[in-house]
Order: C-alpha cells, then sequence, then structure tokens
C-alpha cells in the first residue's frame, strides 16, 4: 500500500465531488471524462486487448463506465455494455449515444455475456451507494459473483458498503480496484491484484491537503498497490 494514503469516508467523497464543481468551476462531463479516462488505462496497464463488458449502474459511477467503453475501444478492446436502468438525464444519454456511434452494443443476457468475457468492469454503484441492493441489480451483482472472469471495479467495489466494505455478504471480488481522486475508506480492505489511482484532475491545493500520490509522466493513473 502506498506511504501517506488518505482514505475518505462517505460524505467526505461526496463533498470534495461538490467542491471540485460548485468551488472550483469543473463541469461533471469535465470530472467524468478524466475518470473514465483513467479507469480504461489503468486496464491497458495490466490486461491485455480483449473482449470487455462494462456493467453500468444508474449514476455517475455508471457514466465513468460509459465513458471507459468508449475509450476501450479506442484502445482496441471489444467492449459491450450492460446498462439495465438507463436515466433520462441527457448527460448519460449523450454518453450512451457516443458508445452507440462507436459500435458498442448494449446486451442483456449478463449470465452468457460475462462469461463469454475476457474482462468485466463494474461500473454499477460509487460512492453514494447505500442500503440493500435493489432489483435489477441484486440479480446482477449474484450472476456477476458466480462468474470466473475477472472484475475491474470503478471507485467501490459494488455491494460495498463504502466505508466498511462487504459487510452485507453481496458484494464483488474484484481483481483491480481503480479509485476515483482518493481511495474511500472501504479500500483498505481491497484484496485483488492491482488497486490503482486515476483522477488527475485535482488542483494541487486540494491534492495537497487530499495527500494525492504523485501521478507518473503523463499517465492519468497511479498504481498503488
Ligand atoms: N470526484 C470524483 O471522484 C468523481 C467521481 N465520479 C464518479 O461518481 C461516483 C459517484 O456518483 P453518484 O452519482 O454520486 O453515485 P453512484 O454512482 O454511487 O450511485 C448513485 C445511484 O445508485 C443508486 N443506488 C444507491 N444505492 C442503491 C442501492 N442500495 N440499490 C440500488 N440502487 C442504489 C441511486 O439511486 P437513488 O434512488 O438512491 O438515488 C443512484 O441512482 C463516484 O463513485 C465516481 O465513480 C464522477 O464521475 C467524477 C468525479
Ligand atoms: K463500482
Amino acid at each position: 500500500m502506498a506511504a501517506n494514503i488518505k482514505y475518505l469516508g462517505q460524505k467526505a467523497a461526496q463533498l470534495v465531488d461538490v467542491d471540485l464543481m460548485s468551488k472550483h468551476g469543473y463541469a461533471i462531463e469535465q470530472l467524468m471524462e478524466l475518470a473514465g479516462f483513467s479507469v480504461a488505462q489503468s486496464i491497458a496497464k495490466e490486461y491485455p486487448a480483449g473482449k470487455v463488458l462494462l456493467c453500468i449502474g444508474p449514476g455517475n459511477n455508471g457514466g465513468d463506465g460509459l465513458v471507459a467503453a468508449r475509450h476501450l475501444k479506442h484502445f482496441g478492446y471489444k467492449t459491450s455494455l450492460y446498462y439495465p436502468v438507463q436515466p433520462a438525464k441527457d448527460l448519460y444519454k449523450n454518453l450512451l449515444h457516443q458508445c452507440d456511434i462507436h459500435h458498442i452494443p448494449v446486451v442483456t443476457d449478463l449470465t452468457t455475456e460475462a462469461k463469454s468475457s475476457d474482462l468485466i468492469v463494474d461500473a454499477i454503484f460509487g460512492f453514494s451507494f447505500k442500503g440493500s441492493v435493489r432489483a435489477p441489480f441484486d440479480q446482477a451483482l449474484d450472476i456477476l459473483r458466480g462468474v470466473n472472469t475477472p472484475i475491474v471495479s470503478v471507485d467501490i467495489p459494488s455491494g460495498w458498503d463504502v466505508e466498511h466494505g462487504d459487510v452485507q455478504g453481496v458484494g464483488l471480488r474484484p481483481d483491480m480496484l481503480v479509485s476515483l481522486t482518493v481511495p474511500k475508506l472501504c479500500a483498505k480492505q481491497f484484496n485483488g491484484r492491482f488497486h490503482y489511482l486515476g483522477g488527475r484532475f485535482v488542483p494541487p491545493d486540494m491534492a495537497e491537503e487530499l495527500k494525492v500520490p504523485k501521478y507518473p509522466g503523463t499517465d492519468q493513473c497511479v498504481r498503488l498497490a
């Protein structure tokens, strides 16, 4: 584990997000593009090109997944989306349209697709997840837990409490975790092979306060463990 790293609780993570947008003038589209790009780059560092199924949730974690799908396609991966709840928000509609024009299909048979993919990206729930997992994601998590395909979780392994980890015993067991901005408390319990940090958009004063580690060269991600 990288020395001096800071872990944020749920409220603190949400506040950082609000500060970036309301105090520092970032648009959500900017943050999401860089977050999703960093997820795609982290994947490209560790997994060879192949078939990637991105499982997309109803919030901004899902938005990061839609962005990552597009960048992975540009990097030479064959990507598809499982996106069972598609909110009617322009942000997500535009990202989905961009996936469509990149010939990234939306699939519905999660079991078949998960088994036949080389990698699964878990962009279902991020730092706003709370309570017990509601349908249809309860069943989706069951299916994803039952396949052997390695999983990359975006920011939070889905089903995990943001601070306490897999307390409900329904969470995913990712091979890679890509924390965004800074890791959340549950990341202390991550025991997969690769822990990366992405979201290289934090301005210097905030980065110092949050103890954001140094990114190498022009990379959008840094390996923490
Ligand atoms: N600064 C950054 O690091 C950035 C991070 N980004 C990414 O954004 C997510 C956080 O996004 P947010 O939209 O706040 O929340 P989530 O994606 O985690 O999820 C919200 C949706 O999930 C639903 N939800 C919540 N709990 C459950 C549950 N138990 N069962 C089913 N559904 C659930 C929730 O529904 P509600 O009805 O409760 O509203 C929402 O629909 C962060 O983790 C990063 O990945 C940004 O992209 C960029 C900046
Ligand atoms: K996730």
